[in-house]
């Protein structure tokens, strides 16, 4: 059963990892599909083509999501050229590890302009077309498991994905007389370039493992159904819920 016929779904940060496969799944389930990228644009044009290939419309979009006018942009050109907007998945993201004591103003500040501001700016704008269109939509947005647990070299980060599942909360609530569902997804450890360096050493990457119950690291593709999930109609009485898809490290205390 394909669960997105007919809708048109925007994804953030769709050139790679769970922007990607959260793309892709959205495409195998009926939908046309556009995505936002920042630099890598060979894997934003074969995740197009991929989009293409099964028998959806996409379009990728260069662009910073810190900066406002990178949503609106987005949304207009996804109205241009697909004619709608029924859905985002607000993804993209960043997570420089860094120690606390010593963390660089910049690297702080960029976390919060590209994870936080991003996020409620796309929300925004994706929000607002909807209101337009007057027949609701879903958000979905990709927070983290470390929106409810902390990390020593991510003191800059875990702040913008509690954020970003909180901005939900009250999205939901200022959407939903609009028919506007928003929920967020809390990933576990998924390996993707942003965890490339932090998972080489053998040792932690062991460690990581151990702590998942399912007994393995996840991959981007174990985002794509819970995903497509929230952003289809059979969610429609879920609204700013949070979904761990963490093969059950969250739990997993001893
Ligand atoms: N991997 C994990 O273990 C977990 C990840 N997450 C969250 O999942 C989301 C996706 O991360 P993941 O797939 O792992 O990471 P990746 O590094 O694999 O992908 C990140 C994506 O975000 C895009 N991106 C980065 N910065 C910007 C920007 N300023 N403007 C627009 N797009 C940008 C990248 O574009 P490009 O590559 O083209 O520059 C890329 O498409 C993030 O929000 C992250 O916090 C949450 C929990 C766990
Ligand atoms: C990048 C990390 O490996 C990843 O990001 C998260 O949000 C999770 O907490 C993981 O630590």
């Amino acid at each position: 059963m394909k669960l997105l016929e007919g809708k048109t779904v925007l994804v953030t940060g769709g050139s790679t990892g769970i922007g990607r496969a959260a793309a892709i799944g959205a495409a195998l389930h009926g939908a046309d599909v556009a995505i936002n990228y920042y630099t890598r644009d060979e894997d934003a044009e074969s995740c197009v083509a991929e989009i293409e290939a099964l028998g959806q419309r996409g379009f990728a979009l260069k662009g910073d999501v810190a900066l406002p006018a990178t949503a609106t942009e987005f949304v207009a050109q996804a109205l241009e050229r697909l004619g709608k907007v029924d859905v985002l998945v607000s993804n993209a993201g960043i997570c420089p590890f860094h120690a606390f004591l010593d963390m660089p103003v910049d690297v702080f500040e960029r976390t919060q302009q590209v994870n936080m501001h991003g996020a409620y700016f796309m929300c925004q704008a994706a929000a607002r077309q909807m209101v337009e269109q007057g027949h609701g939509g879903a958000i979905v947005a990709v927070s983290s498991i470390s929106a409810l647990v902390g990390g020593e070299f991510q003191t800059h980060y875990t702040p913008t994905k509690a954020g970003v599942h909180s901005l939900m909360q009250s999205a939901a609530i200022a959407l939903g007389r609009h028919g506007i569902r928003c929920n967020s997804v809390l990933p576990g450890t998924i390996l993707t370039e942003i965890n490339k360096d932090d998972l080489a050493d053998p040792e932690k990457r062991k460690y990581m493992e151990t702590r998942v119950p399912l007994g393995r690291l996840g991959v981007p593709e174990d985002l794509a159904g819970p995903i497509v999930f929230l952003a289809s109609d059979m969610a429609a009485y879920v609204t700013g819920a949070a979904l761990l898809v963490d093969g059950g490290m969250y739990v997993n205390l001893q």
